[in-house]
């Protein structure tokens, strides 16, 4: 579903910090809009995630994980698809932060923003209804929102193995294995070695997809 139009133009500030430099100077380079644009996400992300923490013993700051993402998307998935990872650096921020979509799509624009939307759990609905909607959505997601949410459970699942979340059983961790392999059964297909990892996850804790 497309997002309505609202004018609120790019660069719009939500805070008082600056989320964006002067846009006096155009680069020409495609390459350094490129840059420009990645980096653009990293800083909204950084502020927006600036006050939340992981669940991990450590309360690792909550913008790893969205760098982390996009991080695997480009370093192990191959993926060069600009718009995927600045989904992947914005994923979270209508779900866990008070961006809104209408801020999205005034600073990236309205693919960006229907990407992100995408991605989005509805934190309105208890946590087990949403858990169900995600193993329903995941085979009917776009493409590129495929790539985001594969990556997404492969940090996550490897953030379970590494350092689980503080007070977290066995069996918890278990049952989230088992509830990530649902979703990612119906993300198959679609990137081959975030796929092969996430199966080595899986099969490890005697999973098979
Ligand atoms: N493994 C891990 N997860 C953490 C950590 N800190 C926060 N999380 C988030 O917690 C969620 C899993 O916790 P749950 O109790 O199952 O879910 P809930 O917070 O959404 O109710 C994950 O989201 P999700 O719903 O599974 O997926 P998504 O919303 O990222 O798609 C993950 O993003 C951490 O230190 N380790």
């Amino acid at each position: 579903m497309s997002l309505p139009t609202r004018k609120l133009g790019r660069g719009s500030q939500s805070q008082n910090m600056p989320m964006t430099g002067e846009r006096s100077s155009q680069p020409v380079d495609p390459a350094a809009k490129v840059c420009k644009e990645i980096v653009r996400c990293v800083n909204f992300a950084a502020i927006k995630h600036k006050d939340q923490r992981r669940k991990d013993e450590a309360q690792s700051p909550y913008v790893n994980h969205v760098i982390g993402v996009a991080y695997i998307l480009t370093s192990e998935a191959g993926v060069s698809d600009v718009s995927v990872i600045q989904a992947a650096l914005l994923h979270d921020t209508v779900e866990d932060t008070n961006t809104s979509f209408y801020e999205l799509q005034a600073e990236f624009g309205e693919d960006i923003a229907n990407l992100v939307k995408e991605l989005t759990d509805d934190k309105s609905l208890p946590a087990e209804e949403r858990k169900k909607l995600q193993v329903i959505h995941a085979p009917k997601s776009s493409y590129r929102a495929k790539l985001v949410k594969l990556a997404d459970k492969l940090y996550n699942l490897r953030d379970l193995r590494r350092s689980p979340p503080v007070g977290w059983s066995k069996e918890r961790i278990q049952e989230y294995f088992q509830w990530a392999a649902q979703v990612v059964s119906g993300l198959r297909g679609t990137n081959k070695q975030m796929e092969e990892s996430l199966c080595d996850l899986f099969s490890e804790r005697g999973i098979t997809l």
